[in-house]
């Protein structure tokens, strides 16, 4: 399809260790539209940081093995040669903010030259024409200009993280992966960030992956939602449905697990704990802890398409469960 930005197919990311190998990113296949957000949510440990690092190549010396097909607009990226990649995707067509990357600002170097670095850097830009680009990016992300001659630590950790933002885009990159953008960050300040992100999607166009656990922030920007568990991705559709009426029993028992204002009913946690991604069961990985199981879960369920509530066209809500099969024995058909 002409407007899909990003397609990623069968993305793998595993990890050597002592115990054998961590499946940390299992055969995950998704895409995004030009000018679209899409969020990943899942828990801890389900795999969300290692997705990004999978597709931006930041892979570890412990790699066990790095898989799937992905392209960027017309370019099949993931046949480029790491230096390729380097030289013409990594931070320039697609950039990420890391977990935490506000604290790993460079202190002995001012803001605005280290929002104008990537300029430089990348495109060999004189310091001049670079830094006046960087202070473009600091309006849009609401810097006050004076901020460009302050070192780091001069800055709140709300500003810190636009700081970060501006270096992300500062270079104009079609996608900006956002990994726990605001989880450090006090609620006033999450709210206000988000509110700039909404602005860059609206004024600029600029896709993005927002990377959360937290529900309550991803519904805030997300146009569609994939939902994550134990390295794979079980359930991604429209966030309208999402977070209305989803399909998958994770999705279900996640959002009646999330408090509410104003709703009787209470908060329902997930019963268990999600399996070791060291040796993760080969049926259903959500099996040991879905009331709904039936005999078919002992085997991986592919990821169904549902054809309802979409709209026309091709259906893009994808449901990993046997009961999902069509004409399945699972009664959601
Ligand atoms: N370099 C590594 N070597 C071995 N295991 C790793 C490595 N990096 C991550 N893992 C493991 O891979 C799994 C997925 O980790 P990852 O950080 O991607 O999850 P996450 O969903 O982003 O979690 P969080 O939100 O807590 O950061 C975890 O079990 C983690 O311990």
């Amino acid at each position: 399809m002409a407007d899909t930005l990003l397609k990623v197919e069968d993305l793998a990311l595993h990890y050597r260790t002592r115990g054998g190998a961590v499946r940390a990113v299992d055969g995950v296949s998704f895409d995004v539209k030009r000018g679209e957000a899409l969020v990943i949510l899942g828990e801890s440990g389900c795999g969300k940081s290692s997705l990004a690092r999978a597709l931006m190549r930041l892979l570890p010396r412990n790699l066990a093995h790095h898989g799937g097909r992905v392209s960027l607009g017309d370019t099949p990226i993931s046949e480029l040669s790491d230096e390729r990649f380097r030289r013409e995707v990594q931070w320039s067509r697609m950039a990420l903010v890391m977990q935490a990357s506000m604290n790993a600002l460079n202190p002995v170097v001012k803001v605005g030259e280290q929002v104008a670095e990537p300029l430089r850097e990348l495109k060999r830009w004189p310091r001049r024409r670079a830094l006046e680009r960087a202070a473009e990016v600091f309006q849009r992300v609401g810097l006050p200009l004076d901020f460009m001659a302050r070192y780091p630590f001069e800055l709140s950790g709300g500003m810190r993280q636009r700081a970060v933002l501006a270096m992300a885009l500062v270079a104009e990159p079609e996608l900006v992966i956002l990994d726990e953008p605001t989880s450090a960050l006090d609620v006033l300040t999450q709210a206000a960030i988000m509110n700039v992100l909404k602005e860059l999607k609206r004024d600029l166009g600029t896709s993005f992956i927002l990377i959360t656990h937290d529900v309550a922030t991803s519904s805030e920007l997300a146009d569609r939602v994939a939902l994550m568990y134990a390295g794979e991705l079980v359930e991604a559709c429209s966030a309208a449905r999402f977070f209305g009426e989803p399909a998958h029993p994770y999705s279900r028992l996640l959002m009646k697990s999330v408090p509410r204002l104003h709703e009787r009913e209470r908060p329902r946690a997930i019963l268990g704990q999600p399996p070791s991604l060291l040796d993760p069961p080969t049926g259903c990985r959500f099996a040991a802890r879905c009331p709904e199981r039936f005999a078919r879960c002992g085997e991986s369920p592919p990821a169904f398409a549902l054809g309802i509530g979409e709209g026309a066209g091709e259906s893009r809500h994808r449901v990993r469960c046997w009961r999902y099969e069509p004409n399945g024995g699972g009664g959601h058909g």
